[in-house]
Order: C-alpha cells, then sequence, then structure tokens
C-alpha cells in the first residue's frame, strides 16, 4: 500500500479546499483504518468550504474534510475486537461520551460532549481514513458503497419521517435537497401517501419526482398551503417534514397541516424563527419533534434494513458520482448551485 494518498483538506480559513498528498494515517488505539470506497459530500462540507460563520467558529485547519463513507477495514489498533481487518464499514459522525446526562438516559444523539466526525476532526476525503471503533457500523458485504455512504445522511432522514406514524399518511415535505430527498424516498418507502413536495429549484422537483413524489409545487410562483388544501380536500396533512431551513417554509408546512397532526422539524435555520405559535401550533394541538443526528444504535438498523428491502428508490438521488477527486472543486460548486442530488466520490481510480 502507499505511504501518500490524495485528500481534499481544509489547509486555510479561507474559501475553499485543496486537493493535497498526505501520509496514509496508522490507527491507534480505539481507531481502524479504511480503504475508502465511497464518500459523499453533505451540507455541512458545503458550509466547511464555503468557510461560513458556524464555520470558522468550529474548523481548525489544516484538517481533512468529510464524513460520509464506505470502506473496507486494513487495519486496527490497539484494543479493537468489535471490528476485523475485511469487515465493511460505515461512520456514524456523533463520537458520543456514554456520561453525561443525555446518554445515561439513551440520547445518544443529543450528547452534551458530542465531538463529530469529520467536523472536529481528519474525515474521510482521502483514499485511507482513520475510523473510530465505537462508531464503526457493520455493512453487508454485497451493499452498494453508494448506497452505504449514504446511511448517515438517510438516518436523519429516516428519524425526520418515522418520528410517528406515516403508512397511509398525507405528507407535506418542504425543501427537496439531498436530505429532502432522502426523506421522499423514506416516506414513499414507509407508505406515506400522497406525498406532496414543496421546492422552488425546478431541477430539484424533477429529482423529487424520479425519486416518488406524488405532487410537487413551487412556492415562489403559487401558495403551498393552497395547493395542499386542494390536495387533500381541505384537511391538510397528516405529517410535515421540514427539510429547507427557510422560515417561510416553516410558516407554510404549519399552515398546511391538519389539526391534530404531527411535525418534524430537521432544516437548520439561518436566523432567528419569529412565528404566530399560539394558532399555528397551539391552538391546532401540533406534535412536534426536533430532530438531530440519529438515534444510536436503533435508527441505523432501520436504515440499513430499509436499503436491504429495495425500496428505497436512491439511483435518483444520487445525480453525480466522480472517480478520484480531481474534480472536487466542480463537485462543490455544482452543489453550491443546488444543481446537485447527493454527489459521490470513488477516491480509488482503479
Ligand atoms: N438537524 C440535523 O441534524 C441536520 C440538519 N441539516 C439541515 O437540513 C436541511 C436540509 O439539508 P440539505 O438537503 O443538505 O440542504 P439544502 O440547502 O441542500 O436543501 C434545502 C432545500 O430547500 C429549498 N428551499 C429553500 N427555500 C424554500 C422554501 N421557501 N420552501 C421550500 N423549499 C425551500 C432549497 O431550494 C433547497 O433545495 C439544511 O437546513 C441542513 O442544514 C443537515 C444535516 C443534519
Ligand atoms: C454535522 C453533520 O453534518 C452530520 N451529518 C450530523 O448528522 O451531525
Ligand atoms: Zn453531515
Ligand atoms: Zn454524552
Amino acid at each position: 500500500m502507499a505511504e501518500k494518498m490524495p485528500a481534499i483538506m481544509k489547509t486555510k480559513p479561507a474559501y475553499g479546499a485543496e486537493l493535497v498528498e498526505v501520509d496514509v494515517p496508522k490507527p491507534g488505539p480505539g481507531e481502524v483504518l479504511i480503504k475508502v470506497l465511497a464518500t459523499s459530500i453533505c451540507g455541512t462540507d458545503l458550509h466547511i468550504y464555503e468557510w461560513n460563520d458556524w464555520a470558522k467558529s468550529r474548523i481548525k485547519p489544516p484538517q481533512i474534510m468529510g464524513h460520509e463513507v464506505a470502506g473496507e477495514v486494513i487495519e486496527v489498533g490497539p484494543g479493537v475486537d468489535t471490528v476485523e481487518v475485511g469487515d465493511h464499514i460505515s461512520a456514524e459522525t456523533h463520537i458520543v461520551c456514554g456520561k453525561c446526562y443525555a446518554c445515561r438516559h439513551n440520547r445518544y444523539h443529543v450528547c452534551q460532549n458530542t465531538k463529530i466526525f469529520g467536523v472536529d476532526m481528519d474525515g474521510v476525503f482521502a483514499e485511507y481514513a482513520i475510523v473510530p471503533a465505537q462508531n464503526a457500523w457493520k455493512n453487508p458485504k454485497d451493499m452498494k458503497p453508494e448506497y452505504a455512504t449514504l446511511q448517515e445522511p438517510l438516518g436523519n432522514a429516516v428519524d425526520t419521517v418515522l418520528a410517528g406514524p406515516i403508512a397511509g399518511r398525507s405528507t407535506l415535505i418542504t425543501g427537496a435537497g439531498p436530505l429532502g430527498l432522502l426523506g421522499i424516498a423514506v416516506a414513499k418507502a414507509s407508505g406515506a401517501y400522497p406525498v406532496i413536495v414543496s421546492e422552488p429549484s425546478e431541477f430539484r422537483r424533477e429529482l423529487a419526482k424520479k425519486v416518488g413524489a406524488d405532487y410537487v409545487v413551487n412556492p415562489f410562483e403559487e401558495d403551498p398551503v393552497k395547493f395542499v388544501m386542494d390536495v387533500t380536500d381541505g384537511a391538510g396533512v397528516e405529517v410535515f417534514l421540514e427539510f429547507s431551513g427557510a422560515p417561510k417554509a416553516l410558516e407554510q408546512g404549519l399552515k398546511a397541516t391538519t389539526p391534530g397532526g404531527r411535525v418534524s422539524l430537521l432544516g437548520l435555520y439561518p436566523r432567528d424563527v419569529t412565528l404566530d405559535m399560539n394558532n399555528l401550533v397551539i391552538f391546532k394541538a401540533l406534535e412536534v419533534h426536533g430532530i438531530t443526528g440519529r438515534h444510536l444504535w436503533e435508527t441505523w438498523y432501520t436504515v440499513s434494513s430499509l436499503i436491504q428491502s429495495g425500496k428505497l428508490n436512491l439511483d435518483p438521488v444520487i445525480t453525480h458520482r466522480y472517480k478520484g477527486f480531481d474534480r472536487f472543486e466542480e463537485a462543490f460548486e455544482l452543489m453550491r448551485a443546488g444543481k446537485t442530488g447527493k454527489v459521490v466520490f470513488f477516491p480509488h481510480k482503479r
């Protein structure tokens, strides 16, 4: 195996990233070294690439980027007995402490001491990467790497969609970005009907239909609340899933939710949000769920089973596949322009 490898690195506190040659790392105690088979870009990686205020406050360059991954274990560090050489794995991004109040209440997804793999330490946009053994998730060896790498964001989508009953329920999804598209796939695989998607990008509305949306609406051209009422004969939807991070979408979705319905909020908002809480939530007795991370580890079991069931229509979600990292800047710029679904890199060209 080579001693050096290409990696996409945030080399300095500024816009962009660089493709650099770095040493292939060695696994330390409690770590494994993987050959990266596939890795995908997350919206958080885009924030780091763009160097926004959140990234400035959190990221310490130089650092290898990326945290969505599927790989093969090629070396294990001292003390590792849960993972073996030859295992195919993906990685949970939240490194949790197991000691805090939240962890001791089995709420690992909101651990108060979470460190994030690929955000607070070197990540996986490389040919080889180090994964903490406690965060390794074993994959069936016949699971396509481009599906396996999507399990981490699919976990966000599963926790959003399956926060309550969904089979046969009318559902509104606002935002058909990579996560909203995964949400559509999970909702359709879980029997939701009709699935209505509100998304201003025509490219992403077309993707939403390919993934399985029953109706799509452009909220910048027509009122999505009226659209939902027309589709549901004035009742509103039973389930509202917010995947956009747009305050207007949140307000519209709450208006479109039937009294007594349920709401899952995954999108992160750029600023504080002002809402008529009395009339939009309280007098409608809505059940509202804040969603973050993934429930550990039951969400990973659900995601893996859904993929293996063959019922998740993932192929339309993966819009760009790159062999190697040479065209990584093109990938990030296309994603910035909203012209992608999920972008997957296959680091090894041969
Ligand atoms: N809570 C959590 O644990 C996590 C939350 N997120 C958040 O989830 C959200 C979705 O992630 P991505 O798909 O990567 O984001 P994205 O930014 O790629 O997609 C958001 C989509 O919402 C659409 N949109 C914008 N305004 C809209 C409106 N008024 N109505 C309907 N759609 C509208 C955009 O056109 C875009 O396609 C983001 O806010 C992201 O920060 C992402 C990862 C984890
Ligand atoms: C920080 C991330 O982007 C990660 N996907 C998460 O779920 O926390
Ligand atoms: Zn992420
Ligand atoms: Zn904890």
